[in-house]
């Protein structure tokens, strides 16, 4: 299976358990493997037969800037569900990243891969 990848995309969403954690919008990283339906556009050079990664990019920060969860893991699986069913990939990981929330530690997330991964 092909794959889109898309590294290090930063996003502003209210994400936490803590109150305070809930009263401004954080930014966070997100880092995509999106499996492609079929090798076609390999062969066609045509954006119309693949997951156009821009429009991706846009829908998740529109759709994070309205949606507000408590727990990475719940953010992630929201993420994994829009790639999956919006966008038709078979497979995808999802890897959402809080940057310096912890005293010591610089990234701190959540990895979560659904759908299946043909060979
Ligand atoms: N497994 C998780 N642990 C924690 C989360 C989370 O989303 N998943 N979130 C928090 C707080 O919101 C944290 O970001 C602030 O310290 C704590 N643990």
């Amino acid at each position: 299976m092909d794959i889109i990848f898309l590294r290090e995309v930063r996003a502003d969403t209210i994400i936490g358990v803590y109150e305070w954690e809930r009263k401004n919008p954080q930014t966070i990283e997100i880092d995509l493997e999106i499996g492609i339906p079929s090798e076609v556009p390999c062969h066609s050079d045509n954006i119309g037969d693949t997951i156009h990664y821009g429009v991706v990019v846009e829908r998740l920060r529109k759709a994070l800037s309205e949606q507000h969860f408590l727990l990475l893991e719940a953010l992630a699986e929201y993420i994994a569900k829009v790639i999956r069913e919006d966008f038709g990939a078979p497979w995808v990981q999802v890897s959402v990243t809080k940057l310096g929330i912890l005293p010591g530690v610089r990234r701190v997330g959540v990895l979560i891969e659904r759908g299946h991964r043909p060979r």
